[in-house]
């Protein structure tokens, strides 16, 4: 349809729409109070960025600057995103590397002590992660309950991920049984807050 075919009443709709109008935020100093049920993931909220080192069998080692945010708007979800890129020994970028995003949110779980997490990501690579867990104080520990993978995906079957706060700095390792390898490392990176 052109531009001329579109009716009267909807061309001033469209005219009239704002942005969109609720809050969002990374920081826990502004916008909308973070839901009670986050509590247990208050850590995690706000925009970092360090670097990793990565390796796989049948892979050559390399090392990864990385940026990661975990933003909410009051709602009892946290939505994640995280983009990375290869670097040189000097720090100098190579090029793109993974970017993944989803959501965090705390399930019911059975022990108050240690709540219990879902994750959900998606990845540019044709597959998508069900991510089950725990919450241990700063240590949130995490496994894949299912990984879905479109016809030209690699073939990543498992998945395990665990995350600390350690001196205000936000450290995880990552393992994957993938190309018919078991849980094996795959990540590990130190990324540090640039806000929230
Ligand atoms: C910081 C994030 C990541 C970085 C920097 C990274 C980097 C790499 C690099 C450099 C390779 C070697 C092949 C290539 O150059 O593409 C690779 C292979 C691979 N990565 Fe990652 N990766 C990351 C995250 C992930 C994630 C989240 C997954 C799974 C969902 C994944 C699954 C794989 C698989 C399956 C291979 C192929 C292994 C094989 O061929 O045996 N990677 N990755």
């Amino acid at each position: 349809m052109s531009e001329r075919e579109v009716p009267e009443e909807f061309a001033s709709t469209f005219a009239k729409v704002e942005p969109y109008p609720f809050e969002e935020t990374d920081d826990l100093r502004e916008g909308p109070n973070l839901h009670d049920d986050l509590l247990a993931l208050l850590p995690l909220v706000g925009r970092w960025r360090g670097r990793g080192q990565g390796g796989y069998p049948g892979i050559d080692d390399f090392m990864y600057g990385q940026e990661m945010s975990f933003t909410h708007d009051g709602r009892p979800f946290l939505k994640y995103s995280a983009r990375a890129w290869l670097i040189d020994e000097d720090g100098k970028p190579i090029r793109p590397a993974a970017q993944e995003t989803g959501w965090w949110r705390v399930v019911k779980g059975e022990d108050p002590k240690r709540p219990e997490v879902e994750v959900l990501l998606a990845h540019p690579t044709g597959i998508l992660d069900l991510y089950y867990g725990h919450v241990d104080g700063t240590k949130i520990e995490i496994a894949t309950d299912a990984v879905v993978r479109s016809p030209q995906a690699k073939e990543v079957t498992a998945g395990k991920r665990l995350y600390g706060i350690v001196e205000g700095a936000l450290m995880y390792a990552q393992e994957m049984a993938a190309e018919g390898n078991p849980m094996t490392p795959h990540l590990s990176a130190r990324l540090g807050r640039i806000s929230g």
